[in-house]
């Protein structure tokens, strides 16, 4: 059911802390994402910010405290009617796409989970939107081809156009410029702006280490140190030298020009 008038939260971390093998890889993580807002997650290497996204993702409960998505409760929901609401876009996922695979049918699977759709005309609407998602992300070129043959950089396109097509109140980036020369980086950066920027578009949590990659229209972000928020907020106020100096442990000169951020050591 949507909340109509309701308070409208996306996500909703409650002190969530995930322990394996003995080890907090989140700890006491207290965060919301609310309709219209688009996050950017920013830390380093093991700091747990592909564990957050499973929780956002419904692959994962919190070993404790309380995790909502899309207004359910972790634990108290099933998630296979919860996933479906949520495009997700990692390298984990990608992983387990088949080789052999058309770029065409990539995309259109993703809408196989969905239920309660209308079916009559299901494959033509279906490979219709496939193909103007994948021109959204600059990859209409590829639809023909087998994913096994695309180049990292198209891998991503190809993922984010499979993610949208559940047309997802929830989507889930996980480092999607990573592998990508400048020029792929750079044109991916717009099209994730353009995204950003469009109204009707969902709410976005897109995982990043670079301050450069933050496409224009990104609205907050959320810094992690090893498993622990180190400062949450609107990316006006909270992305600053340092903060990102806290979150990567050194210090840092951060420079910002027009929408676009660039991060370097400062000693
Ligand atoms: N099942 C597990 N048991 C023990 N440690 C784990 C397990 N799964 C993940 N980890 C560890 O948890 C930490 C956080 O991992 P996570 O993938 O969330 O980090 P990340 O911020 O996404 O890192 P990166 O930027 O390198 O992708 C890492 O140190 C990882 O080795």
């Amino acid at each position: 059911m949507a909340n109509l008038g309701g308070m409208g939260d996306v996500l909703d971390f409650d002190e969530v802390t995930i322990v394996r093998s003995g080890r907090k890889l989140l700890d006491k993580v207290t965060w919301g994402v609310d309709e219209g807002e688009r996050w950017i997650i920013l830390g380093p290497n093991g700091a747990g910010k592909t564990t957050m996204m499973q929780i956002a993702a419904a692959q994962m409960h919190p070993t404790s405290g309380v995790a909502r998505v899309l207004d359910e409760q972790l634990g108290k929901v099933d998630v296979f009617e919860l996933r479906p609401r949520i495009g997700i876009a990692s390298a984990a996922l990608a992983s387990r796409i088949p080789n052999d695979e058309r770029v065409g049918d990539v995309v259109v699977t993703a809408s196989y989970g969905v239920v309660g759709r209308w079916r009559e005309s299901y494959d033509d609407l279906d490979h219709g939107r496939a193909v103007e998602l994948l021109d959204l992300m600059g990859a209409a070129h590829l639809v023909d081809r087998t994913f096994g043959t695309l180049s990292e950089g198209e891998r991503k396109r190809v993922q984010i156009a499979r993610a949208l097509m559940v047309d997802p109140e929830l989507l889930i980036l996980d480092e999607p410029t990573a592998g990508m020369d400048l020029g792929g980086r750079e044109d991916l950066v717009r099209r994730l702006g353009e995204i950003a920027q469009d109204v009707y578009a969902p709410a976005i949590v897109m995982v990043t280490h670079h301050v450069e990659e933050i496409p224009p229209g990104f609205t907050d972000v959320l810094m992690l140190r090893e498993g622990s928020v180190v400062v949450a907020g609107q990316i006006d106020e909270t992305l600053t030298a340092e903060n990102l100096g806290a979150t990567f442990g050194m210090p840092l000169v951060l420079d910002r020009h027009g929408d676009r951020y660039a991060a370097r050591s400062a000693t």
